[in-house]
């Protein structure tokens, strides 16, 4: 299992406890993938679209001989078997599944962006994120930081 993975879960319907744990089970238990660590639960209000329940949202750290796209199908397929149906786009769930990233990897297609696209607007997504690992580096997002410190004129010490 040479590659490691972080996803996003979420769910604001029914026994969202249940869901979120049948689908981290479901996740270690497939042959290629296997569960690192997980982040606490943590009951969220809905951004987005609001007049919905309140989500339950947790990020795992997975490790996966699976690439990107075969790790997307797995999750799909997970999100399907609860009986996700994308109605509303930004509507209610049973269960959501996110690939936040995928090593150091930049991906941008029609099916999977990565890192994802929304990820640092969402608390729901980093405070779990940084609980697994505080010092995460978020390809394509950090180098912006940086590249805007560079721009700041030379200063001497501010001592
Ligand atoms: N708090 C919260 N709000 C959300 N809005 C959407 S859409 N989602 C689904 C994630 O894409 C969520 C969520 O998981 N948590």
């Amino acid at each position: 299992m040479e590659n490691y993975a972080y996803i996003a879960i979420g769910s604001n319907i029914g026994d969202r406890f249940y869901y979120l744990r049948e689908a981290v089970k479901m996740l270690d238990s497939h042959e290629h993938i296997s569960v690192a660590a997980t982040s606490s639960i943590y009951e969220t209000e809905p951004v987005g679209y609001v007049h919905q329940g309140k989500f339950l949202n947790m990020v795992i750290k997975i490790y996966t001989s699976l690439s990107p796209f075969a790790l997307l199908d797995v999750t799909q397929k997970i999100e399907q078997n609860f009986g996700r149906k994308r109605e509303i786009r930004w509507g209610p769930r049973t269960l959501d599944l996110d690939i936040l990233l995928y090593n150091h990897e930049n991906i941008e297609t029609e099916q999977l962006t990565i890192p994802h696209p929304r990820m640092t607007e969402r608390a729901f997504v980093m405070i779990p994120l940084l609980e697994l690992n505080r010092d995460i580096h978020i390809p394509n997002v950090t180098q912006h930081l940086l590249c805007l410190v560079d721009r700041l004129p030379d200063k001497e010490g501010v001592r």
